[in-house]
């Protein structure tokens, strides 16, 4: 089976990443095509090196796939705390600031990264952005009233020093898609983020508003991998970038249970 040079620089970050788990850890688990390639690695060093570790899944997507790879899962309510979440992301920016959100998980993925000593970003060299915004922001929302609410969300927007201004209600065929929390989600088509800040503030104020994708002060360390399994580790507090290349012939099975 071919491998996209994508799917090949996805995999190369969650490998990479799956090294900052350690036996006894307490460790938030991300959804998503990338988090995907991660938990199928922790599974390998699971049943391979014996590592023994507690996850935290961030969707019922994730905790199903963690379960099949054995992996121990975990409430965040049994945990309390973590020491780690490793998770993918749709933009990062040199701030290691993110938009997530777009596999619908963002509600979950906020707070497990948010209980966590340290977040770890995976994702491929085109995640990487000057300026959020070109991905659409995704925003969760209450079903009742929500035409209201994304009436009100348009309303601000007018406001906010963004580029475009366009929303929509995200589908799944000819239905809203529903989260794991029961929420809608509409995008928010912006191209351009001049101040994430404020608009996180703003939009998060509206009633019926329950999150945004927008995850700001929360990331650590940026893994990012590129198509031919070199890896960069830009980490926050140190300001230090280290690259490493990670053999993927080591992650095969990964590969090919993922792309199967
Ligand atoms: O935020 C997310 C899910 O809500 C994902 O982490 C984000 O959409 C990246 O996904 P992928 O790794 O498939 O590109």
């Amino acid at each position: 089976m071919t491998l996209t040079p994508l799917d090949r620089a996805k995999c190369a970050a969650a490998c990479r990443a799956a090294d900052f788990v350690e036996g006894g850890m307490k460790v938030g688990l991300g959804t998503g095509s990338t988090a995907a390639f991660l938990i199928r690695r922790l599974g390998e060093r699971w049943r391979e090196e014996g590592l023994r570790f507690r996850g935290v899944p961030t969707s019922t997507r994730t905790a199903d796939l963690a379960r099949e790879e054995g992996i121990e899962v975990i409430s965040l309510e049994e945990a309390r705390w973590l020491d780690l979440t490793i998770d993918g992301a749709d933009e990062v920016d040199g701030s290691l600031n993110l938009i997530k959100g777009g596999g619908g998980a963002l509600l979950q993925e906020k707070i497990v990264a948010t209980a966590s000593d340290r977040m770890v970003v995976i994702a491929d060299a085109g995640k990487r952005v000057e300026t959020l915004g070109a991905f659409p922001l995704p925003v969760e929302v209450v079903p009742f009233g929500w035409t209201a609410t994304r009436a009100l969300i348009e309303e601000v927007l007018v406001g906010m020093d963004v580029l475009g201004r366009t929303t929509s209600l995200r589908m799944n065929g000819d239905m809203p898609f529903v989260t794991d929390e029961g929420h809608y989600i509409i995008d928010l088509h912006l191209n351009r983020i001049g101040n994430a800040r404020q608009l996180s503030l703003v939009l998060n104020q509206i009633p019926g508003v329950v999150e945004n994708g927008l995850f700001l002060d929360i990331c650590d360390t940026l893994v990012m991998g590129h198509g031919d399994g070199r890896v960069e580790v830009h980490d926050l507090a140190s300001g230090g970038t280290e690259e490493t290349r990670v053999d993927l012939a080591e992650g095969d099975n990964v590969f090919t249970d993922i792309a199967d």
